[in-house]
């Protein structure tokens, strides 16, 4: 077994420079019938229970999930840094349990954010001994050291010892530290852990960055659905040790815009009327105004001029009808709380 220690000090690259991948369209990573039970008897636990997905190079992929669903057990399983209990994990073309070292020239992984760094040393020593670490002689890498100093907007810190950062500079130094060792896959956990608005927001660019034109694939797990919805291509919903959700971020979106809507209608909403909507949709928050009513229906994309013409045939008149675009924290609940979504969202 490798640990964790060794995964982020890989040493088996004599240069920095990262040799180019030829072009292709197979996953850079496979996972194929992964299970992971901890514990025995009584006290096991089934944490992933058969999980099947590929990356494709040069993608932002999101895993998403409540506490307790199963993601990091996937990544340090795609890490090698668990056994799985059944089921095969390999990073471009390798297989990461038969052929750990090799694997781990392809990947380098943020697992515990600030926590990576050693925070006696100045964020230029960091960057120096992660570059030592990965098995490059510093004093030739001091360029990359320079520019990722730059990118991460951390020239007035250089000589501060990462104990004296502040959370979101020291987030940065795990990062650029990470990013020291040159890998076509990097692992990020929460990412953006602690960032304020604006940090948070250039580290997201950055992330785009590594894909669109560093080449890299980037797998991330985060609670922070705005940098799902601005960075990932993908994301992979996880509740309960499953894949409950596995698509595109603009088709999750689409999915569920055209779920609800808001109506807005004269007068009241009589009973007749009332049940005649409510056999033919779910209605919610029904909002009696002084004038107007105001309830949400929800429906599917076809069902838009039914819903119209029920209105019309009750008699109703329709003051307004709003299209309720949900951002995606709500789809993710939605997702993770109602099961019977989940078939229709992953993509083949
Ligand atoms: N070492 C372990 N021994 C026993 N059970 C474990 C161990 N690690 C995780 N689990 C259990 O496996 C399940 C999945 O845990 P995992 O850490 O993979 O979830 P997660 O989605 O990453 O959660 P979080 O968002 O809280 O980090 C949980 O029920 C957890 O309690």
């Amino acid at each position: 077994m490798v640990t964790e220690e060794q995964l982020l000090s890989d040493h088996s690259q004599d240069s920095l420079q990262r040799p180019v991948r030829e072009q292709s369209d197979d996953p850079i990573v496979t996972v194929s019938g992964l299970e992971k039970v901890y514990g025995k008897g009584d006290d096991a636990v089934e944490a992933v229970k058969g999980v099947d997905f590929d990356i494709q190079p040069e993608t932002v992929v999101g895993i998403l999930g409540h506490n307790g669903a199963g993601k990091t057990t996937v990544i340090k399983s795609i890490l090698a840094l668990i056994v799985p209990t059944s089921g095969t994990v390999t990073v471009d073309g390798i297989d990461v349990h038969e052929n750990t070292s090799a694997a781990y020239e392809k990947m380098g992984a943020m697992l515990e954010g600030a926590r990576n760094t050693y925070w006696r040393l100045t964020v230029r020593e960091n960057l120096e001994i992660f570059s030592v670490i990965a098995g490059n002689d510093y004093r030739k890498n001091s360029a990359r050291i320079d520019e990722l100093i730059a990118q991460f907007k951390l020239g007035e810190k250089e000589d501060t010892p990462v104990r004296e950062l502040s959370r979101g500079q020291k987030q940065k130094v795990s990062l650029a530290c990470t990013m020291v060792r040159d890998t076509d896959v990097v692992f990020l956990d929460e990412p953006t852990l602690g960032l304020d608005v604006e940090s948070s927001r250039k580290l997201r660019r950055e992330l785009r960055r590594l894909a669109d034109h560093d080449g890299r694939t980037v797998l991330l797990s985060s609670h922070d659905m705005d940098v799902i919805e601005d960075v990932c291509d993908r994301v992979i919903i996880m509740n309960q040790g499953r894949i409950i959700a596995d698509d595109t971020v603009d088709n999750l979106i689409e999915l569920f815009n055209t779920q609800m809507y808001e109506v807005v209608i004269e007068g009241r909403l009589d009973a007749g009327s009332r049940r005649q909507l409510e056999s033919n949709f779910v209605l919610k928050n029904v909002e009696e105004r002084p004038e107007t009513t105001k309830f949400e229906a929800q429906i599917t994309g076809e069902e838009f001029y039914n819903l119209v013409g029920t209105l019309e045939r009750a008699g109703v008149t329709i003051d307004s009808i709003t299209d309720l675009e949900p951002d995606f924290d709500e789809i993710f609940l939605r997702l993770s709380t109602d099961r019977s979504h989940a078939e229709g969202v992953k993509h083949s």
